[in-house]
């Protein structure tokens, strides 16, 4: 069998010639590329390749003085099948991809990168998110391999371990099994055979089936794959590697992966070996959406000096998508951050069942700072019952059809795998996260990205926006701010050309430690979330306090300690319904400099009314009670007959609801009221409720952080960022 590559000189040959190092190369393509006006790319785009890429012109002219003598066609690589029209990759792999994939136009970062990955170039390439960067990586990948005819149809007989031909890194599990499904539908009309090596499965495993059925594509993790070629027994060797990518390559360096890759590295031909061809024995490729000039600086000296760093977007350009709305909402305080998410959750899932048509069903992505805050908010929002509802075990959730995901790095493999597969195939529903996801992600049709607190720089920020609006889909961004994070947002957004637009809602200029008149839908959310928020245990609440606290300090670092705990505070008690603040241990506190900074409540102070429950020990202060009985509101500070968030308790205005009621306590009327000190300072029954969180679930749970505290003090790593 003759390879693709082997049967048209003529194209090919124009199509190396014009790639290689001797014709004019783009080392610095930036600025070549704001001398030609980049067309952005559309799916539907009628323009040619050559038209796009100048010196495609050459190759055209060149193949097409070439192929005249043949009576044929010029090539014009815009559609794929014209690549395999033109003998440039595989008919059986384009027929994939048009076919099976239904993928026809290229786009701008594959046409790009097509000839210089290609002809065995280095190469560096950015291009905004979800434009098709795992095709562009692996078409090339895939059809250097074919020039080995044995492998080009399917084949019963599995190849080597060590033959590896490509090695792909990513800096996330998922994210490599995500371009390993890629990689496998694309080759699945060939004998080339894609394996994983991921951490958090089992090693044996993987080790196994590469070795049953032979790998020519591995794609995984740093530290798995360190572990597998540092195993001589396993017969895997990267002594054949040709392509070396790194997805996600900033990230992959930014978390410290580096040492980790010049290891591997070391396991593969050196970038100066050339082979039997006179081309470069192995190359390097490195995609991402955001590539930092460090970064460029940085692996300079593992990639070959004539380099190519291509750039689909002008560095003058905003990174994300214009299509892509990006909102800002400030808040008034922590506190009010779940109630705004909630109503932009609310107002889409209902815009969506009043107009099917046209409004996309409501599917978002929520991106925390800290894993605490993702697990307490999962938590939260998992428990939420519509007070309003009977309680039933078979009660629909308030928010259904949207259902309720988590990730982060603490889960288990199994459940992340479950989690995601569920998300992923859930035409409605909210992933609460940490930045595990925010990169490479490949979700189907997320609507509504949504960031909670500042996000650690813009390129981080763009990497989450970049979850919706993928291959020319619409999407809409939505970051939730506190009301003194205006100077640090403009300043962290500063050169990324990113225009946030201000939208302030009901619930972000709501006062949550007053009462207020709200409408009715409003108070219904606040609700919802208070019941929910309620049923989180303390230990969740705990260890959120704790992360958060770490977070805000690295976040906003011009924020005085006070300010931090000040604000931490309003949170416990406005938000989540303490009645005191989550205690520290004094190591902790030391470690994080909050030596004497009012408000930390420490660990060794904690009597028996608190290891009882997070209830008040002065019978008055209910958390989320009402102030007033008449009118609604949060806080509850002073008696026993005062209840919160009952609507129907509270005053109703036509039209208006209340949260907040002179008599009933809502968590009460559904069971999950009263608690240690509920009980003990004045029991459940009707006014005498202190109206507090402390609820009977509170009294054991209460016991439950009580016997946890020391663990959470030692833990001391809650207030660390989330490294996945
Ligand atoms: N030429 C194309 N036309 C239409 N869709 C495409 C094309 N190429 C890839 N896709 C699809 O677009 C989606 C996004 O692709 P991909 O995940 O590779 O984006 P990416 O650029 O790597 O994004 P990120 O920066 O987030 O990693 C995928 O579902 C992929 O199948």
């Amino acid at each position: 069998m003759i390879p693709a590559t082997r049967r048209a000189p003529a194209a090919l040959r124009a199509f190396y010639a014009v790639a290689s190092p001797s014709t004019r190369c783009i080392t610095r393509p930036s600025i070549q590329l704001r001398l030609l006006p980049l067309q952005r790319w559309t799916p539907q785009s009628t323009r040619t390749f050559s038209s796009i890429y100048p010196r495609f012109q050459q190759v055209a002219a060149e193949a097409q003085s070439d192929l005249q003598d043949n009576g044929d066609k010029p090539p014009e690589f815009t559609k794929f099948e014209e690549l395999a029209d033109h003998k440039i990759i595989s008919p059986r792999v384009i027929d994939t991809i048009t076919n099976r994939m239904n993928i026809h136009t290229m786009s701008e970062v594959q046409k790009m990168t097509l000839n210089h990955c290609l002809d065995g170039s280095d190469v560096i390439a950015q291009a905004r998110t979800g434009t098709g960067k795992t095709l562009a990586f692996l078409l090339p990948i895939v059809q250097r391999i074919l020039r080995d005819p044995n492998l080009e149809r399917p084949s019963r007989y599995g190849a080597s371990v060590g033959d590896i031909r490509a090695l792909i890194i990513s800096p996330t599990r998922e994210l490599a099994e995500q371009i390993a499904v890629e990689a496998k539908k694309i080759v699945s009309n060939t004998a080339i055979k894609v394996q994983t090596a991921v951490g958090g499965t089992q090693k044996s495993q993987h080790l196994r089936r590469m070795q049953q059925e032979g790998c020519h594509i591995l794609v995984g993790t740093p530290g798995r794959i360190l572990d597998i070629i540092s195993d001589r027994s396993s017969g895997v060797s990267l002594s054949n590697i040709e392509t070396f990518v790194l997805d996600e390559a900033d990230r992959l360096l930014d978390i410290g992966f580096a040492p980790a890759i010049q290891d591997i590295a070391s396991h593969m031909p050196s970038p100066s070996q050339l082979s039997t061809d006179g081309r470069p024995a192995r190359q390097t490729l490195m995609f991402s959406a955001t590539v930092p000039k460090s970064v460029v600086q940085l692996v300079r000296s593992t990639l070959r000096p004539d380099f190519k760093f291509i750039r689909t977007v002008d560095p003058e350009e905003p990174q994300t998508h214009e299509r892509i709305p990006q909102h800002v909402v400030f808040g008034k305080g922590l506190q009010n951050q779940i109630p705004i998410m909630m109503e932009i959750a609310d107002k889409a899932i209902k815009e969506h069942k009043a107009d099917p048509q046209n409004k996309k069903p409501f599917k978002a992505i929520v991106y925390f700072g800290s894993t605490a805050e993702v697990a307490m908010t999962f938590e939260a929002f998992t428990k939420m019952r519509d007070p309003d509802q009977p309680r039933s075990m078979f009660a629909t959730h308030p928010l259904d059809p949207c259902r309720i995901f988590q990730m982060h790095g603490k889960l288990q493999q199994a459940q992340r795998t479950r989690e995601s597969q569920g998300f992923r195939n859930s035409e409605s529903a909210i992933l609460f996260s940490s930045d595990v996801t925010a990169r490479g992600m490949d979700f189907p049709d997320v609507s509504h990205v949504i960031q909670i607190g500042l996000p650690r720089s813009s390129d981080d920020y763009v990497h989450r926006i970049g979850r919706t609006g993928r291959a020319g889909k619409s999407g809409e961004g939505w970051l939730i701010l506190n009301d003194d994070e205006r100077r640090d947002i403009t300043q962290k957004m500063r050169n990324s050309g990113i225009n946030l637009i201000e939208s302030p809602l009901v619930t972000s200029d709501l006062d949550m430690t007053k009462g207020a008149q709200i409408p009715s839908h409003i108070a219904r959310l606040l609700k919802l979330v208070e019941v929910g928020v309620k049923s989180v245990p303390h230990s969740v609440k705990n260890a959120t306090y704790a992360a958060l606290l770490g977070v805000l300090q690295q976040q906003n670092p011009s924020r005085s300690k006070q300010q931090q705990i000040d604000m931490m505070n309003q949170l416990a008690k406005f938000g989540w319904g303490m009645n005191e603040p989550p205690a520290l241990s004094r190591n902790l506190v030391a470690k994080i400099g909050m030596s004497g900074v009012q408000g930390i409540r420490y660990e060794e102070h904690r009597d028996r009314d608190d290891r009882g429950g997070y209830a008040d020990r002065n019978s008055g202060r209910g958390g989320y009670g009402d102030r007033d009985g008449g009118r609604g509101g949060f806080g509850g500070r002073d008696g026993g007959s005062r209840g919160g968030f009952d609507r129907d308790g509270g005053r109703q205005d036509s039209g208006k609801g209340v949260f907040g009621g002179g008599s009933g306590d809502a968590f009460d009327a559904l069971g999950m009221g009263g608690g240690a000190s509920g009980g003990r300072d004045g029991g459940r029954g009707g006014g005498g409720r202190s109206g507090g969180f402390g609820g009977r679930d509170g009294g054991s749970r209460g016991g439950n952080f009580g016997g946890r505290g020391g663990d959470f003090g030692g833990r001391g790593g809650g207030g660390r960022r989330d490294r996945y």
